[in-house]
């Protein structure tokens, strides 16, 4: 379970971009968060492998206070995080093996890791999950050499070598075309049922998420103002998720102020 309570981020001294946020996602459930440009998405997502360090606030995953975390420990943790990126964050010059072997890395000895040295069980694992995701005819091929849609699967294989306790999703479909990146949101879907993970994915594409994600998270401005299931997702609250501006979230408007 992902407990965040109280999140708070401000980048130098400017005004929050998180505000006190408070979020729990439990089991295999899917959460899609949305949200206008600036609302504040892919902090919070950062914040919780902390590639962006929280300012205050808790973030505990499974029973493990993440904000305290400092080196070794960090690192350990982090490795319990799985993350998929929109630009898949894949090394072109590296097969498709080896970017998804690299997902083995934080489990590795450095001489291991130094000469590639993975266990056999991390090999057989990997092209279970290629055979899964149907890539793994390409397990030898360049990275580059691979459709968006392939190199996001293998992105996401990535992900899951790393055995993780939660999967965020960062955008992850938004350099794809359209059916493609239907393909990716079943997958997600699909492989968070199959091995019990949840799933947050930071998305714009509302459809998407209304049809692919069972719970919708919907922040304004640095803040949760929306959070049911796709089908409360309702024109008024959609105004209120994507109307307004910073300043006038500043001046108190919001749904749950509102209601
Ligand atoms: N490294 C940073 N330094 C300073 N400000 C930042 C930094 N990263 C993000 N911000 C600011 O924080 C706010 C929230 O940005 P964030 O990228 O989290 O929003 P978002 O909802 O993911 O937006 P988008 O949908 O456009 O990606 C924005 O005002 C942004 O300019």
């Amino acid at each position: 379970m992902l407990k965040i309570t109280d999140l708070v981020k401000r980048y130098g001294s400017g005004e929050p971009v998180l505000k006190n946020l408070d979020l729990t996602v439990e089991g295999e459930t899917v959460v899609s968060v949305i949200g206008s440009s600036g609302a504040g998405k892919s902090t919070l997502l950062r914040c919780i492998n902390r590639l962006v360090e929280p300012t205050s606030g808790s973030i505990v995953l499974n029973g493990a206070e993440l904000t305290k975390l400092r080196g070794r420990e960090l690192r350990m943790a982090r490795r319990r995080i799985g993350m998929v990126f929109q630009s898949f964050n894949l090394v072109d010059r590296l097969t498709v093996m080896e970017n998804v072997m690299s997902g083995r890395l934080g489990y590795l000895s450095t001489w291991a890791a130094v000469s590639r040295r993975y266990p056999k069980e991390d090999i057989r694992r990997a092209f279970e999950l290629m055979e899964r995701v149907g890539i793994a005819h390409y397990a030898d091929n360049r990275a580059d050499g691979l459709s968006g849609g392939e190199r996001q699967r293998v992105g996401v294989v990535r992900a899951l070598m790393q055995q993780p306790e939660i999967l965020l999703a960062d955008e992850p479909t938004a350099s794809l075309d359209p059916k493609t990146s239907e393909q990716i949101m079943q997958l997600l879907r699909d492989l968070a049922g199959e091995l019990k993970l949840p799933v947050l994915i930071n998305i714009h594409n509302v459809t998407e998420a209304k049809q692919y994600t069972d719970r919708i998270v919907g922040m304004r401005y640095g803040r949760i103002i929306f959070d049911d299931a796709p089908a409360a997702l309702t024109e008024d609250a959609m105004e209120a998720i994507y109307s307004g501006s910073p300043a006038a979230d500043r001046a108190g408007a919001g749904l749950k102020e509102a209601s």
